[in-house]
C-alpha cells in the first residue's frame, strides 16, 4: 500500500532544528511502502533517478536488504550523505561496544545471571558514550547474530549523528523520553514505547527529561517482522496500524564541524562534515525507523487451564532461515488478567533451548518478588533453569486453587529471547550492579514431597508395588 502525507504543503515547510519535538507527525502501519514530502512535489513523479530532482535536490537510496531484496528507501536529500571527509578511528575509543563475540573479548556462562538497574552517571554522558554492550552472539561481519547493549546517559548528543552499520537497534527506554531525529523525521520515544533504527540510518538522541537509561536489542543480517498470527487469526498481539513512522523534516544551512559517528564492526569511527545530516525533504520506501506503543498490545492467554508459553507475548520477530526458530525474538509481560483454574499461574520452572534476557521497563515482574527491578536484567542462558522465585511460589500456593480472575497491574517486563547462545561482555560480569545472591532466591525452594500424602490420595486400591513396599516396611 502506498502511503502520502495528507497534511504537507509548502506553508508547513519543516525546516526547525533538531532539537524542537513540537511538531511531530506520524503515519501508521508495518512494512507498507511509505511515501512523505516535507515540500510538495519534492519527490519526482514516476521515476527515482531523473536527471535533475525537483527543487535541485539530491536522489538518494538506502538499501537494508541486498538490492535483489524488495525493501528500499529512496531520499531527496539537500546534499548527498557520501558529502564528508574520510572516516577515522574515534578518539577516545569507545572500548564497552562488542558486535563479534569470541573467547577474545566475552566469556561464557550456565549460571543464572541477575543486575541490579545501573546509576545514571553524574558526569556528561550522551547516548553514545553511554552504551555497552551486555552480551551477544554471531558478527556483524558474518551478518548472522545479535548483541544487547543498554544505555545510561544524561545529556543530549551535540553537533553530531551516530550511524550503526553493524545492525539493526530495537530500541527500549526505560527511564527518561527519547527525542530522536533521524533522516526519515522526527521521533519521540517515552518508556512504554519502542523504537526500531534500522541499520545504516543516521540519528541523533536528544534527552528531554535529562537522565535516561534503558536496552537495547542489535541485529545482524535481518530485520525485524510481525510474528504470524496462526490460529488466532486477523486480530491480537500488534497491530500493524499501531506502529508509526515518522514523516519528512530537514534542516538547512550549513553546520560546521558536524560529525557523523558511525559504529562498524563495533568499534567507532568519525568523519567531519559541514552540513546536517537531516537534510532529507522527501523520502519514500518501506525500509524505515518507527516506534510503537507497548501499551496497544493486545495479549492473548489461556482462559481455562494451564501456563502458555511466552512467545504468545511476541511484538517483534527477526527470523532465522529455520522456521519458526528466532534469532531474536522481543516478547512482553504487559498487564494483562489472570484467569486461568487450578493452575500455577506465575511462569512454569523451566529450561529452554532458547537463551532468555530480561528487562524491567516498570512495576515489578510475575515470577520475581524481589530483586528484579525496574532497569535491571536477568540473563538465563541455553538450559539454565530458572522460575519463580521462593516467595512467589509460596504465595501462590497459599492462594490456592480457589484463586479467582485476578489482573497484574504495573508491570512491563520483556524478553529478548534468542536461538543463539550470549558471550557476556567482560565488564557485565564484572560490574558493581551484578546481584552475586540472584542464586539465593531458589534456594528456600522446600521440599514439600510427602510419600503418605501421595499414599492417602490414592484411590485406595493398592498395586503390587504397593504392597510390596508394605512387606518391606513391616
Ligand atoms: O523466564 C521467564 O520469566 C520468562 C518466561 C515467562 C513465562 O511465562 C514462561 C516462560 C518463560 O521463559
Ligand atoms: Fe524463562
Amino acid at each position: 500500500m502506498e502511503k502520502k502525507s495528507q497534511h504537507q504543503s509548502s506553508s508547513l515547510i519543516r525546516k526547525t532544528d533538531g532539537e524542537d519535538f513540537s511538531d511531530l507527525n506520524y503515519e501508521s502501519g508495518f512494512g507498507n511502502s511509505f511515501s512523505s514530502e516535507a515540500i510538495d512535489g519534492a519527490l519526482p513523479r514516476g521515476q527515482n533517478s531523473p536527471l535533475v530532482c525537483p527543487f535541485g535536490l539530491y536522489a538518494e537510496q538506502i538499501s537494508g536488504t541486498s538490492f535483489t531484496s524488495p525493501r528500499k528507501l529512496n531520499q531527496r536529500r539537500i546534499k548527498p550523505s557520501a558529502t564528508h571527509e574520510p572516516f577515522k578511528p574515534r578518539v577516545p575509543a569507545h572500548g564497552k561496544l562488542v558486535s563479534e563475540f569470541d573467547k577474545s573479548n566475552s566469556y561464557t556462562t550456565p549460571t543464572q545471571l541477575r543486575w541490579k538497574p545501573v546509576d545514571i552517571p553524574d558526569s556528561p554522558t550522551d547516548f553514545i558514550d553511554g552504551l555497552y554492550t551486555i552480551c551477544g552472539a554471531g558478527s556483524s561481519f558474518l551478518r548472522h547474530g545479535y548483541a544487547i547493549h543498554m544505555y545510561t546517559a544524561n545529556k543530549s548528543m551535540d553537533n553530531c549523528a551516530f550511524c550503526n552499520a553493524d545492525g539493526d537497534f530495537l530500541v527500549v527506554p526505560q527511564k527518561g523520553r527519547l527525542w530522536i531525529a533521524t533522516e526519515c523525521g522526527k521521533l519521540e520515544v517515552s518508556p512504554g514505547e519502542i523504537a526500531v533504527l534500522p541499520q545504516g540510518f543516521r540519528f541523533a538522541v536528544s534527552l528531554p527529561d535529562g537522565p535516561s537509561r534503558g536496552y537495547i536489542a542489535e541485529i545482524f543480517g535481518t530485520h525485524f517482522q510481525l510474528p504470524d498470527l496462526g490460529p488466532i487469526g486477523a486480530n491480537g498481539l500488534a497491530a500493524p496500524r499501531d506502529f508509526l513512522v515518522p514523516t519528512a523534516w530537514f534542516e538547512e544551512g550549513s553546520r560546521l564541524g558536524y560529525t557523523i559517528v558511525q559504529k562498524f564492526g563495533g568499534e567507532l569511527f568519525t568523519a567531519r562534515q559541514d552540513f546536517s545530516p537531516f537534510n532529507v525533504v522527501a523520502w519514500h520506501g518501506n525500509y524505515v525507523p518507527y516506534k510503537y506503543d507497548l501499551s496497544k498490545f493486545c495479549p492473548f492467554n489461556t482462559v481455562l487451564v494451564d501456563h502458555g508459553d511466552p512467545s504468545i507475548n511476541t511484538v517483534l520477530t527477526a527470523p532465522t532461515d529455520k522456521p519458526g526458530v528466532a534469532l531474536l525474538d522481543f516478547v512482553i509481560f504487559p498487564p494483562r488478567w489472570l484467569v486461568a483454574e487450578h493452575t500455577f499461574r506465575p511462569p512454569y520452572y523451566h529450561r529452554n533451548c532458547m537463551s532468555e534476557f530480561m528487562g524491567l521497563i516498570r512495576g515489578g515482574y510475575e515470577a520475581k518478588a524481589d530483586g528484579f527491578l525496574p532497569g535491571g536484567a536477568s540473563l538465563h542462558s541455553c538450559m539454565t533453569p530458572h522460575g519463580p522465585d521462593t516467595k512467589t511460589y509460596e504465595a501462590t500456593i497459599a492462594r490456592g486453587s480457589e484463586a479467582g480472575p485476578y489482573k497484574i497491574t504495573d508491570t512491563m517486563a520483556f524478553m529478548f529471547e534468542s536461538c543463539l547462545i550470549p558471550r557476556i561482555c567482560p565488564w557485565a560480569l564484572e560490574s558493581p550492579f551484578m546481584d552475586h545472591d540472584y542464586y539465593r532466591c531458589w534456594i528456600g525452594l522446600r521440599s514439600h514431597f510427602s510419600y503418605e500424602e501421595a499414599d492417602n490420595e490414592s484411590d485406595g486400591e493398592l498395586t503390587m508395588w504397593d504392597m510390596e513396599q508394605r512387606i518391606l516396611c513391616a
